[in-house]
């Protein structure tokens, strides 16, 4: 399968590179993400708590709950659902059942509100399109905020010409 085939290659792109080398590879899309002028008018922001292989969101979600925008996490609640909850400090996230941390405390629930979703992905293609972990949570989650800005972000060598699609994935309006 073609997806498969692509996830492999990232994986083995990946392993070219230290946890540490990737981490200083985020900072410099993390300051284009700060930077954006969709995310500096949001008030309201799904992230993600990123795992090592992923673009470091720690310190990004710590400043913009800072500086008072409202930070929503998502945590795994079944085999194919998310959860939003707020960020409200390191101190209240827990190791969710992906060994992902999640904050802790009741579900947010006004995804209408949601305006600018930063989406993680595997790989992406300039035309938006997203290849994910393929158990399909964040396309089923992305049909639910249809009004939100959906920004892709990866690491340059996560980024294609083309990635296979199928009628269930939701294009990403940008990604930087
Ligand atoms: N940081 C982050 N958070 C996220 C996602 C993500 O991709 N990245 N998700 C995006 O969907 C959701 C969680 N879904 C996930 C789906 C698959 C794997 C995954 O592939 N895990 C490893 C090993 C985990 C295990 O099975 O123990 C793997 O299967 O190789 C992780 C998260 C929501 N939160
Ligand atoms: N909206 C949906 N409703 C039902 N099933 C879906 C939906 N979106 C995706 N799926 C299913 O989820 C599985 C994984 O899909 P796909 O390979 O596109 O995931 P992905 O986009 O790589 O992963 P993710 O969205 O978790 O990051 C597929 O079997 C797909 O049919």
């Amino acid at each position: 399968m073609d997806k498969n085939i692509l996830r492999q290659e990232m994986i083995q792109r990946k392993g070219q590179f230290t946890a540490n080398s990737l981490r200083e590879l985020s900072l410099a899309i993390i300051a284009r993400l700060l930077a954006h002028p969709r995310l500096q008018a949001a008030q309201t922001i799904m992230l993600y708590h990123s795992l090592p292989d992923e673009v470091y969101t720690h310190d990004a979600i710590k400043q913009l709950s800072a500086v008072g925008k409202q930070v929503l996490l998502p945590a795994v609640i079944d085999e194919e659902h998310l959860e939003l909850r707020p960020y409200q400090g390191e101190n209240d996230l827990q190791l969710g059942a992906m060994n992902i941390f999640e904050p802790v405390g009741a579900p947010f629930t006004t995804y209408e509100q949601i305006e600018v979703v930063v989406v993680p992905g595997v790989s992406f293609d300039a035309n938006g399109n997203r290849l994910g972990r393929g158990r399909g949570y964040y396309d089923r989650f992305l049909l639910q905020v249809p009004q939100a800005y959906k920004l892709g972000i990866c690491f340059d060598f996560q980024k294609v010409a083309h990635v296979p699609t199928d009628s269930s994935d939701v294009p990403m309006h940008e990604v930087i």
